[in-house]
């Protein structure tokens, strides 16, 4: 990875030529690449066999990616989140590739030149699979496999596959199956002539990709039946949404404020929920760890009550189709009081994350919640990095999960942007009422506090649902008095 390609050109040629040999034609293309079936498709849709779906045994990588602006940094940056990524995935990356251009090439994405150079890297490392850092066009993916001669696939996939393997809540598979499915419908046609048996595949020199005749009649019925599949999960997706939709009325008709975890993956938001509530979410330093959000119920130090909640990561362009599949999820963060954006501090790029982060905000219309920007993992972050974030986003708070530092100043800071409770009420409670003086403790924010003979009185801030239940036990404005 950390070699760069040109250095092997030199020393590795022979094995190639004995590679190139041994490998023949494009005679065994079709056995490197493996099929499965879309996750969930087999109990309902036991019928289609067809409907195959490349599997990304992402064994051994050979990683390539187009430069066209930034700097060499950037590029290098991109280049080591790709292999990140591709590691989550669970693969071994051998090699990665830059080129400078302009643009990707129309055609195989990389140039002709390095397409050669590639090919001479894949069979130099026994590579079985290249990935592509971005979103290819199926035309693209299908040439630079055609020359590179063993799978090719693009950083969507790639996403769509760690999604695939780390989602465990029936919403999270039902939204990456979805997700997976618009993507694969895309290239249905194209790879479905790369794969597809009964058209006989490329060497028996048929009409090929989606050609006439049965072919394309396959490609169609794969296609409605695809298209089936995707509304059915879209009806059980609106189905579970209003399941959360019912637990956030809840939390909205008790007015309780929430706050949502937000920021790249690998940033520590779930570490920071645990700290913050010690809630036992998993942490892991892997991309992508947390899919399903998670809710916690917790207090300010003047104990009001608020939740807090833990999402889904974002990354540099993230997929649409995967956005998309989410929403429901991602809307956690549309109708939060606060939002906590967490920012690794020790990330090559924190700018950059903070700015891919901004991005998905406003795609999903998150953008106009208040954000407290956070700068975690201060503990491991360079002073200097530090010292430049802080002068850039002034209102930001340096923590850090691991060691704590931080977090109180962090706990006073969402203490303070909260929305505060908008009713001012003075009220004589009486003794058996003590629920109405214990909600005020957990929804409200209380002024005074006094035990008389008559019962608890009590200046407050209160919502107004709140506000009515104590209607009858209200003081006027002249008992005012009573409480100075
Ligand atoms: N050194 C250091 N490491 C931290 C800190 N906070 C989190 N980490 C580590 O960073 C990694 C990711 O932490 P998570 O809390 O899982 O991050 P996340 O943002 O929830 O990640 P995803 O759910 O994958 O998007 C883990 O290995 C944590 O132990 C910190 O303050 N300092
Ligand atoms: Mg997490």
């Amino acid at each position: 990875m950390t070699e760069r390609s040109t250095n092997l050109q030199s020393d590795r040629a022979t094995d190639f030529e004995a590679e190139v040999n041994y490998d023949g034609e494009q005679l065994d293309l079709a056995d490197r690449i493996s099929l499965r079936r879309v996750a969930g498709m087999s109990t309902e849709l036991t019928d289609i066999t067809e409907v195959e779906y490349r599997q990304l045994q992402l064994e051994r990588v050979v990683l390539v990616s187009v430069w066209t602006s930034g700097s060499q940094v950037d590029a290098d940056n991109s280049l080591a989140e790709l292999k990140l990524l591709s590691e989550t995935a669970g693969s071994e990356v051998l090699e990665g590739l830059v080129q400078r251009r302009d643009r990707p090439d129309p055609a195989t994405y990389i140039g002709s030149g390095k397409v050669a150079e590639l090919r001479e890297v894949v069979v130099a490392t026994g590579a079985d699979t290249v990935i592509c850092d971005g979103e290819l066009a199926p035309a693209q993916l299908r040439k630079l496999e055609d020359k590179v001669k063993v799978k090719v696939i693009d950083r969507t996939a790639l996403i769509l596959d760690i999604f695939a393997q780390h989602a465990k809540s029936a919403e999270g598979k039902a939204q990456v199956e979805l997700a997976q499915l618009q993507y694969l419908k895309q290239r249905l046609r194209g790879w479905g002539g790369n794969l597809s048996r009964q058209a006989g595949g490329r060497t028996s020199g048929g009409a090929g990709i989606g050609g006439r005749g049965p072919g394309e009649t396959k490609l169609e019925t794969d296609r409605r039946r695809i298209n089936t599949r995707i509304a059915r999960l879209r009806a059980e997706l609106r189905e579970m949404d209003s399941t959360r939709e019912t637990k956030r009325a809840e939390r909205r008709r008790n007015k309780i404020p929430s706050v949502a975890l937000v920021g790249y993956t690998n940033a520590g938001k779930s570490s920071l929920l645990n700290r913050l509530t010690g809630a036992g979410v998993l942490v892991e330093d892997a991309l992508f760890a947390t899919l399903d959000p998670t809710t916690r119920r917790t207090q300010t130090a003047d104990s009001r009550d608020f939740t807090l909640t833990d999402t889904v990561g974002f990354v540099r362009h993230l997929p649409h189709d995967l956005v998309e599949a989410f929403r429901s999820t991602l809307e956690e963060s549309v109708l939060a009081d606060l939002l906590v954006h967490v920012v690794d501090g020790s990330d090559p790029d924190p700018q950059g994350q903070i700015e891919a982060v901004r991005e998905v905000l406003r795609e999903i219309g998150a953008d106009q919640v208040p954000e407290q920007l956070v700068i975690n993992k201060a503990d491991r972050a360079d002073p200097a990095t530090l010292t430049v974030l802080r002068h850039q986003f002034p209102d930001a708070l340096v923590v850090s999960a691991r060691t704590g530092a931080g977090i109180e100043e962090l706990q006073s800071r969402i203490d303070e942007r909260l929305p505060r409770p908008g009713v001012e009420v003075q009220a004589l409670v009486p003794y058996e009422r003590g629920d109405l003086i214990n909600r005020i403790h957990h929804e409200g924010e209380f002024d005074k506090l006094e035990h008389t003979a008559q019962g608890t009185l009590v200046v407050a801030r209160v919502h107004e649902g709140l506000a009515a239940e104590l209607s009858s036990f209200l003081l006027s404005e002249g008992a005012d008095t009573l409480v100075r």
